[in-house]
């Protein structure tokens, strides 16, 4: 598949086991392939019914899905990892074409999709309660139960990743799954829906439905919905909240971030140069736990300044699916705009601009009007302006100095959200003094963006709570009931 190429044909819902048009629709949607701005597809968006239906087959499936034992759960999702890991490139394409990430990127988060999936089926197997002795030989048990139908509502920065950390902790608990792309990216998600079914889970079990706001808020508000898992920016999130707040539903919710990357003068200068280009450049910028507020010790501010603009400048823009390529094209066209809006203004409010920042136009005449930007690197960064402030959710890297400890860990905290942050040190006292006192759910000491799928992630205040990955999120996907046993006489008081 070469870029340029690619059209949807088959249907973007999936429900039943099988692809199928919605049976009614509230409103259409169209989807891009950001390298070349052309229409992929044009899909029609779920409505009230198409939502109930979708329920309907969950409520179904989640019969016969909770009654099996973990191990029998565990060996279908390790036959789901198994198909995803040998259809990787295949996925990854899929991924790149509707996303616009490089296809060296859309792999790697291929890879943390299949092992997301291989996490969980080991956990179900073991997914147990307690036993608790009382007096008189009476005891009491707790049993870890599914919640019933979950909802998972995705972001399109991660759109396979994002599909596949919300369903598989679900699944390995005894959920069933309803699921919501971002309108912008509706395609992979029918590949995991597919590979589900053939790996063996009950038809039903894992649904798509595609959609924008309205559907999302059929899904929220439906009554036979348990849980809402959401990925997206702090807006939404907090209209999720309040849609589930109504239906005293457990919600999940991993939104927007303004992440700071400390580097002191002690660092491994390459490494932290690396990190914050890892922390900045993944998938155009357009990452959710991006240290965009880089702090860099006075000392060695210059050097680490002319360092990370050397290689910023060395990266390779240009046809996603292109081996050799590192950045591809922002999601669409507006946002594109107004992530060129924020250099605009950070400009007019004082920042410098070493590198990039403007639009960027391959030679390539078929990607002449994909969305390309160049990254961007800011100095004269002051921690009041918009740049620093604001989630740009594009390649825009903030350059701030400081002075000493106490003073940069005030300026990394004064902000409302708090999803990631990272240090690079020698001093490994002064890396763990730092990140206890950072607020972030997600700390990183000398790296950054790396996801291992056994570490829990998430964030503090405004980036939301709950977590995806790690064995914590069982406890996100599953209820525990208590079983009070006696052995004796009951001893009325009446
Ligand atoms: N913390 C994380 O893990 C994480 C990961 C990726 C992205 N994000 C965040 O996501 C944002 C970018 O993603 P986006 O632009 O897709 O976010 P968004 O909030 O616009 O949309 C997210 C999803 O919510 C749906 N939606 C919109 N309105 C809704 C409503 N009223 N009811 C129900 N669903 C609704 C959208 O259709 C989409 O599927 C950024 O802020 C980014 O930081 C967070
Ligand atoms: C895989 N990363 C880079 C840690 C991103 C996780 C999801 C955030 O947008």
């Amino acid at each position: 598949m070469s870029t340029g190429t690619f059209v949807v044909s088959q249907p973007l819902n999936y429900r039943g086991g099988s692809r199928v048009e919605p049976a009614d629709f509230s409103g259409t949607e169209k989807a891009f392939e950001p390298a070349t701005g052309r229409v992929i597809a044009t899909f029609t968006c779920s409505g009230e019914k198409e939502v109930n239906l979708a329920v309907q087959n969950a409520k179904a499936a989640f019969k016969i899905w909770s009654q099996k034992s973990g191990m029998e759960r565990c060996r279908i999702l390790l036959e789901a990892a198994r198909i995803i890991r040998e259809r990787t490139d295949e996925i990854a394409t899929m991924e790149t074409i509707n996303n616009g990430k490089s296809i060296f990127e859309a792999r790697l988060d291929i890879d943390t999709s299949w092992q997301c999936l291989e996490y969980y089926a080991g956990l179900a197997g073991s997914m147990a309660g307690e036993h608790i002795q009382l007096s008189g030989g009476s005891f009491g048990y707790t049993r870890r139960e599914p919640l019933g139908v979950c909802v998972g509502i995705g972001a399109w920065n991660y759109p396979f990743q994002i599909a596949c950390w919300k369903s598989a902790p679900a699944l390995a608990c005894g959920n069933a799954m309803i699921f919501k792309p971002s309108p912008f990216t509706p395609v992979s998600a029918l590949l995991l829906a597919e590979i589900y079914t053939e790996a063996g889970v009950p038809p039903g079990l894992f649904n798509v439905v595609q959609g924008g706001a309205a559907t999302g808020q059929f899904l929220c508000q439906h009554r036979d919905v348990a849980k809402v898992s959401f990925t997206g920016s702090v807006p939404t999130g907090t209209k999720i909240m309040e849609m589930s707040a109504k239906g005293i539903k457990p919600v999940t919710l991993e939104l927007g971030g303004k992440s700071p990357l400390i580097i002191f003068s002690d660092c491994v200068m390459e490494n932290a140069v690396k990190g914050a280009l890892m922390a900045n450049f993944l998938t155009q910028g357009e990452v959710c736990c991006n240290g965009t507020r880089v702090f860099v010790q006075k000392e060695i501010l210059d050097n680490f300044t002319e360092e990370v603009v050397k290689q910023t400048q060395k990266i390779k823009i240009g046809d996603p699916l292109l081996e050799d390529t590192r950045m591809g094209p922002l999601i669409n066209r507006s946002h594109l705009e107004r992530v060129l809006g924020f250099v605009k203004l950070a400009k007019e409010q004082g920042a410098k601009v070493l590198c990039g920042g403007d639009l960027y136009v391959p030679e390539d005449p078929k990607l002449k009007d994909g969305y390309y930007m160049r990254p961007c690197v800011l100095t004269n960064c002051r921690d009041d302006m918009t740049c620093v402030k604001e989630e740009i959710f594009g390649p825009v890297m903030s350059i701030l100095s400081f002075d000493t400890e106490a003073e940069v860990l005030e300026r990394a905290n004064d902000t409302t959200f708090g999803l990631a942050a990272g240090v690079f040190t020698r001093d490994i006292q002064r890396a763990h003094r730092v990140v206890a006192e950072l607020q972030a759910g997600m700390c990183f000491i000398n790296n950054y963006n790396v996801s291992p799928v056994e570490l829990p992630f998430g964030g503090y205040k405004k980036s939301g709570f709950g977590r995806e990955n790690g064995r914590v999120t069982i406890e996100y996907y599953s209820q525990l009931k208590t079983v009070c046993v006696e052995m004796g006489d009951v001893e009325s008081v009446f």
